[in-house]
């Protein structure tokens, strides 16, 4: 696997499930079939920007060729969004049995979580998934599937081996792999990455992640409610940098509660391995100390695969960090070669790269003119309470100029996150100056992720605060903070003057 080490690298258990998930995601024995004269499409990577990119042109009459070098589904299937979500949801489960007294329920005082049935059912619910993205559902939908690395040999054909594939038109869908710190006696040591870190069968004790991004944030938490002491070192002064400084501050604070040792402006500046533990020198500012721990998880950032696809070879202008250089139409400097995921996206997202494979489609194989910068992309992190966000930041519109007023609405207002006892948080909307069109959102929240996509489709439709104080939200949930940040809005509308002569009204 790319970027870890053997030391420590844990085999995946070959339970059913997992032998169910590989003779969907790559099959034993597997033959490439007979290449087609020409395809109207190949597609390099077979993860979300891939896959979807194969399946809508099939659907479309294309003749399509996918190739893929290791398992079909990508990092979203095997290595990234579904080990990661069903683990969080299985540590979720432990911190609501141990808040049970919150909640007027009883439950043993000691609840010894067991990390080895939760790693079984990742292993399940990856299985069950990977039924969506089987090679046997590609064949039916009238894709050739190749596995092998591929290569350019010209700008109309890629080598797969033995084998030579023609084209009109490439897609270069090859994702992105973990980063690794450059710390002296790292790799000596041994560490996890997200490509293996699923694996694990065992609960390190002790577990230090590296880095507070989303993928850090998120299994530094479902670590240490699964058990583990977990420390997280960040090297900024607060987690998820690009989130407005309030969410990140509500996770810091909600990382104290669950009991993380969360190391803020600090660095790793060495591993030492002794007695089969890892000894960790840290940073911060001016203060040094050594910790001790069991494993280390690495989550400093994803970096673009584009090595060893010939792309010199057809002139297709990329570099090691921003990957694949493409224009709004998402076409490289060779222009029947186009990219889309994380291969060179800035937003390195599911539903990212596959909404970015759609527009691929359209604009190789039908002269669409679909733009990148069109589409109108959320987020979220899943950690308790989640972050989401979509559209801009207060920040990025002062620095494009543009007036901003926002519109908080503070969880703890709103009945259902009462019930629920998941008052933390708030929705937080951007409108454009005096109007009411919608530029942004934040919102933290216990089911941030799914309140987020109201006020994405709100964005997309052009639908203002105004309109959305008129849309009714069923009471009583979480979503209706939404409609309160609503009627903050309107009643902004009440300017002195109308109010004047509504009393005016009423007094007749
Ligand atoms: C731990 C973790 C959790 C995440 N959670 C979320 C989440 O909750 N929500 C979300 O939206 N996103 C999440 N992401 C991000 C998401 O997984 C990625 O943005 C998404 O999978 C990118 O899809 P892609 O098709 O661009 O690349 P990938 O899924 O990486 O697919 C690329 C494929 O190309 C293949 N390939 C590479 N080079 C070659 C070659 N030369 N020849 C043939 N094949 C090749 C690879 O083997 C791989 O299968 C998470 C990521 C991680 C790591
Ligand atoms: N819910 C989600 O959508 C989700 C979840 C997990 C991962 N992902 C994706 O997976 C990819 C990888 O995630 P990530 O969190 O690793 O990347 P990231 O780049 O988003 O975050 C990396 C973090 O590590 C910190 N960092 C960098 N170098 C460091 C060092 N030497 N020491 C300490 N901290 C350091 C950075 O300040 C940053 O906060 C991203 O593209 C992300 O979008 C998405």
């Amino acid at each position: 696997m790319a970027g870890t080490t053997k030391k420590d690298a844990p085999a995946t258990p070959r339970d059913d499930a997992e032998q169910q998930r590989l003779a969907n995601v790559r099959p034993e024995g597997w033959r490439n079939p007979q290449p087609a004269t020409r395809y109207h499409l190949a597609i390099i990577g077979a993860g979300a920007a891939g896959l979807v990119a194969a399946e809508t042109a099939a659907a479309l009459g294309a003749r399509v060729a996918l190739i893929e070098r290791a398992q079909i589904g990508g990092s979203r299937l095997n290595t990234g969004c579904v080990p990661s979500k069903a683990l969080i949801r299985t540590s979720r489960l432990y911190a609501e049995m141990r808040d049970a007294n919150h909640y007027g329920a009883r439950a043993p005082d000691d609840i010894p979580p067991d990390f080895a049935r939760a790693m079984e059912r990742v292993r399940h619910v990856r299985a069950h998934l990977s039924g969506d993205d089987s090679v046997q559902r590609l064949i039916a939908a009238g894709v050739d599937v190749f596995f092998g690395d591929a290569r350019f040999e010209s700008a109309d054909c890629l080598r797969i081996g033995e084998q030579a594939l023609r084209f009109d038109k490439a897609l270069i869908a090859t994702g992105a792999r973990p980063s690794i710190p450059d710390i002296p006696g790292l790799k000596q040591a041994g560490y996890l990455t997200n490509e293996n870190v699923f694996d694990l069968t065992r609960l390190p004790s002790r577990l230090l992640v590296i880095g507070g991004g989303p993928l850090g944030c998120e299994l530094a938490q479902a670590f240490c409610r699964l058990g583990a002491k977990v420390t997280i070192v960040q090297d900024k002064p607060l987690f998820l940098p690009r989130e407005e400084r309030d969410a990140a501050q509500l996770l810091s604070d909600a990382f104290a509660r669950d009991g993380l040792e969360v190391r803020l402006n600090t660095t790793v500046t060495e591993v030492r391995s002794s007695n089969g533990c890892k000894q960790v020198d840290l940073v911060s500012d001016n203060y040094r100390n050594t910790i001790e721990v069991d494993a280390i998880l690495t989550g400093i950032g994803h970096v673009p695969n584009v090595q060893g696809l010939g792309l010199d070879t057809i002139g297709v202008d990329h570099d090691a960090e921003r990957g694949i250089h493409v224009d709004d139409f998402l076409r490289s400097s060779q222009p029947n070669v186009y990219a889309a995921g994380d291969v060179c996206m800035e937003h390195k997202y599911t539903h990212a790269a596959a909404a970015a494979a759609r527009i691929v489609v359209q604009n190789a194989l039908f002269h669409g003119r679909e733009r990148l910068s069109e589409l109108v992309i959320p987020w979220c992190t899943f950690t308790d309470p989640e972050i989401a966000h979509v559209g801009l930041y207060v920040r990025e519109a002062n620095r494009l100029g543009i007036p901003v007023r926002t519109f908080t609405v503070p969880m703890h207002e709103i009945d259902r996150a009462v019930t629920d006892s998941e008052e933390r948080g708030f929705v937080k909307i951007h409108v454009k100056g005096r109007t009411d069109r919608i530029i942004g959102a934040t919102i933290v929240a216990s089911h941030a992720g799914e309140m987020i996509n109201g006020i994405t489709l709100a964005m997309v439709a052009g639908l203002g605060l105004r309109g959305l104080g008129r849309v009714i939200h069923a009471y009583p949930t979480q979503a209706e903070a939404i409609r309160r940040a609503a009627d903050a809005y309107r009643r902004t509308r009440l300017t002195p003057r109308i109010r004047e002569r509504l009393g005016r009204w009423l007094a007749r």
